[in-house]
């Protein structure tokens, strides 16, 4: 049998008032820091490492690694392992590095919890705000719209609360949650556990568990289903084509050396290093720190968050920035500017009415603050609500827009009081027709002026002990309207007019009145085109106009932004509210401003940490900046890979020996690898990053075809100039002689390709950048290399000088073919 929660009280020694500071220092001593399972320590050196090994290609790298070492080809499995520690330490450096320069900023994504604590015992408990990692057993918390659930706790007092917990079980609508004096035996209503988000209502509840003891501390939390994003669907899309790709080579190799020549033994090294070479093991490692260095840019110059790496790329693929009105594009400040009897006219007692709804609204529902509109009556009204009793609150109802309270009337009776949006207030009042519809316009016409617009209503009832609820609300006497001036965000209007220029395309959808909105979005000097309401939403978009969706719920958001991502574009969603989660959550990437609720900070990709709007602007161009980079990497690595199928079957058919030996085959994918790592700083043209930069699949196996035949024919070109060369001089191998010139050829291709396939339209030109030098060392490689001790051991050989004229009477046109190809390929990109 459950405890009451008397009892429950009483065993954590503490009561309705709280702890006493002294208590609360003591147990947190005693139970240690209440840090959310969530946000796990930082990962160490091995750790890392270990999770760097589970992506695809280490694992194929792994298993080729293992072929080798069973045909005791120990050479290759040990360069295989060595290529597979690198990528890893390298990889886990780069998260290393992007978390460093996080964790400075951890404080913008983590919260605080409203706890009553006294000074000492004979004090008065007062409502403080402590970080969560400071909550102890026993503490009393309260809790409101948009709070995170800061430790697992059992609701003393709860009224209209709503919790989402897909956190903890995947189910995403919010659940009803209740305190109950002696709850059922299995019921779970009456606790809250960690992680869970407060969508409405309010409570008083006492902390029963924290840290690693609440519910879900110990245990795995299941990540919020979300679809995969932007990212997702590119990398691994591409991910995965290479990998099947690469499957696939060793057994075609080892088929055309056995129909042709008979040898399978002796080839399988050879096909296992070609494997290997063909594995762009590099892909993870240059991605992540890709991202990372975008991400500790940001942090450091911008102080934005980047919560989640891949949300980098996302945000500068985004199409359409979906974003919220109040609390972004307004300071969500507001300030009463009227107050007006039905006649239109100034009324005073309008505002008395609401502001003593507000305030009983406030002290009954023990809500931890009040929301703005709340908070702008109260100041408006100086201190009212006293001279009343309150009876009952009716919380904030989202799907309705409106809130409310029951206070003592004359005797025996009871005043109902509600406020809200006008729509659904006129649709509770005793009105004819025609004064509604003239109370409407009167409302449309303040919010066309940029004014939020409240009606408030009342209706005297007679005394009762049955609880209220929303069903109450009928046959109200209108009081009249009040309007409110909510000053615009700083800098949010040219962070638009710059997103705008970086071709995104911006839409506003919020809950407030349609013509709230668009004066809004004009005083932004914003361009509205279509104007719609939450119910009916569809709407095309008009480039260089913005779409306003006013009278959205939650739900209504995070459908609209769905149906644009189902329409193939991607979609960021910036908001600061309850309401703005289930959008945010369905988006590609999500964003908060600095002044967001809890649970959208928690809920988003990208925080930003100033409270300009400005850094949006900043953040999307480092996403492009780290796309392209990726973008060029892929480009490169992608046509060279596939040119160098082609010609080792091609080789393997024609030539009687091996075109190059595994070792060989391997010391050159070292050397690409190296070299590639210079994309992670490059500087692209700044031509890439004006249009949203998505890596897209088709658009990369379609480059890979026609640059891959290039990089083909090169090679085959050059076995045929070095078949037809005249013979090398006395003690010099055929085989070794054609083995150092394809070496070099190989690197020298390859440095071409980093310089000439790059992201941007320029091709050449300005200082060398770090790509320029890594192709200038690459290419001094595979000069030099063949020459050396090192080269000696690999089985390469010094070139006579002829040979270099040959290599370069392949590889000067093939630098044209390729400029060629490339300027070609640019004009018909849009
Ligand atoms: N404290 C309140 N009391 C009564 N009505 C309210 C209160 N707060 C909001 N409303 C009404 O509910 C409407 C919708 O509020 P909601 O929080 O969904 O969106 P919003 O803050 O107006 O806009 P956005 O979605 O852009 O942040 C408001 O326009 C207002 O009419
Ligand atoms: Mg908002």
């Amino acid at each position: 049998m459950p405890d009451t929660s008397l009892r429950l009280l009483r065993r954590l020694e503490t009561g309705p008032r709280g702890l006493t500071d002294t208590e609360a220092a003591a147990r947190l001593a005693e139970h240690g820091e209440n840090t959310p399972a969530a946000a796990p320590p930082a990962l160490s050196w091995p750790r890392r490492s270990v999770r760097a090994l589970r992506d695809p290609f280490t694992s194929v790298l792994l298993t080729l690694g293992l072929v080798s070492a069973f045909v005791a080809s120990w050479g290759t499995a040990s360069v295989i392992l060595a290529l597979v520690a690198v990528s890893c330490a390298l990889r886990a450096a780069g998260e290393r590095r992007a978390d460093r320069s996080l964790a400075a900023l951890r404080g913008l994504v983590t919260g605080t919890a409203t706890v009553l604590r006294r000074t000492g015992r004979a004090d008065e408990p007062r409502a403080r705000e402590v970080p969560v990692a400071d909550l102890v057993p026993g503490d009393i918390v309260r809790l409101g719209p948009g709070d995170l659930v800061p430790a697992d706790v059992r609701l003393l007092r709860a009224r209209g609360l709503t919790v989402r917990q897909d956190t903890l079980t995947g189910e995403s609508a919010p659940v009803a949650k209740e305190a109950a004096e002696v709850p059922g035996e299995s019921a779970e209503s009456h606790l809250c556990f960690q992680g869970s988000q407060v969508v409405s209502g309010s409570a008083g509840a006492v902390v029963v568990a924290t840290g690693a003891r609440t519910r879900f501390g110990a245990a795995q939390r299941v990540p919020v289903q979300r679809g995969p994003s932007a990212f997702d669907r590119s990398v691994h899309g591409i991910s995965w084509v290479l990998v099947r790709f690469m499957l696939l080579t060793p057994p075609l190799v080892l088929m055309a050396s056995a129909a042709v020549h008979g040898r399978v033994l002796q080839t399988l090294p050879f096909a296992v290093a070609v494997a290997v070479g063909l594995t762009p093991e590099m892909l993870p490692v240059i991605v992540t720190t890709c991202l990372a260095r975008g991400a500790s840019r940001l942090a450091d110059a911008h102080r934005v968050v980047v919560r989640r790496l891949p949300a980098l790329h996302d945000l500068g693929a985004v199409d359409v920035l979906c974003l919220d009105k109040t609390g972004t594009l307004t300071q969500d400040r507001p300030v009463l500017a009227a107050a007006l009897g039905p006649d239109g006219r100034d009324d005073p007692e309008v505002l008395r009415w609401a502001a003593v709804a507000a305030w009983w609204g406030l002290t009954l529902s023990e809500l931890p603050a009040p929301d703005a509109l709340d908070e702008a009556l109260l100041t408006a009204a100086g201190p009212v609500g006293e001279e009343y009793d309150g009876v009952a609150a009716l919380p904030f109802d989202p799907a309705h827009r409106l809130a409310g309270a029951v206070v003592t009337g004359a005797l025996g009776r009871h005043v109902l009081i509600t406020k809200g949006a006008a729509e659904t207030v006129l649709e509770q009042c005793d009105l004819t027709e025609g004064e509604r519809e003239r109370l409407l316009g009167l409302a449309t016409r303040h919010a066309e002026s940029g004014l939020r617009v409240l009606a408030v209503a009342t209706a005297e009832l007679p005394a009762r002990t049955r609880p209220y609820g929303a069903r109450d609300a009928r046959d109200l006497t209108f009081r009249g309207l009040l309007t409110f001036r909510d000053d615009l965000a700083p800098g949010a209007a040219d962070a638009l007019r710059t997103l705008t220029g970086l071709g995104v395309e911006v839409r506003v959808l919020t809950g407030d009145h349609p013509a709230t909105a668009v004066r809004a979005c004009r005083d932004l000097g914003l361009t509205v085109g279509e104007v719609r309401t939450g119910s009916a939403p569809e709407a095309a978009g008009t480039p260089g106009t913005v779409t306003v969706v006013a009278r959205c719920t939650a739900e209504d958001k995070a459908r609209v932004v769905a149906g644009l991502r189902a329409a193939g574009l991607t979609v960021g969603f910036l908001g600061d509210g309850v309401n703005d989660v289930p959008a945010m959550l369905a988006a590609d990437v999500g964003v908060a401003p600095r002044g967001a609720v809890d649970v959208a900070r928690e809920s988003a990709d990208v925080v930003l940490g100033e409270k300009d709007l400005g850094a949006l602007g900043h953040a999307v161009l480092a996403g492009r900046h780290s796309s392209a980079n990726i973008a060029s990497y892929l480009r490169v690595t992608l046509s060279s890979n596939l040119g160098n199928v082609f010609a080792m079957l091609a080789a393997g058919l024609l030539l009687p020996f091996l075109p190059m030996l595994p070792a060989q085959v391997l010391a050159q994918n070292l050397c690409f690898d190296a070299s590639q790592l210079a994309f992670a700083d490059d500087r692209p043209d700044p031509e890439a990053l004006r249009r949203p930069t998505r890596l897209r699949p088709p658009a990369f196996l379609r480059f890979l075809t026609g640059f891959g035949l290039l990089n083909a024919v090169a090679d085959l070109a050059t076995f045929g100039v070095l078949t037809l060369a005249p013979r090398g001089g006395a003690g010099l191998s055929d085989e070794a002689l054609f083995h150092s010139a394809w070496f070099t050829e190989n690197l020298l291709a390859q440095a071409l390709a980093m310089l000439l396939l790059r992201s941007g339209r320029r091709i050449a030109g300005g200082r060398p950048g770090p790509v320029g030098w890594a192709s200038a060392v690459l290419a001094g490689a595979g000069l030099l290399l063949p020459a050396t001790p090192l080269g000696a051991v690999l089985g390469l050989t010094a070139l006579p000088a002829d040979r270099y004229l040959l290599l370069a009477a392949v590889l000067v046109p093939y630098a044209l073919a390729l400029i060629v190809a490339r300027v070609r390929h640019d004009r018909r990109q849009p």
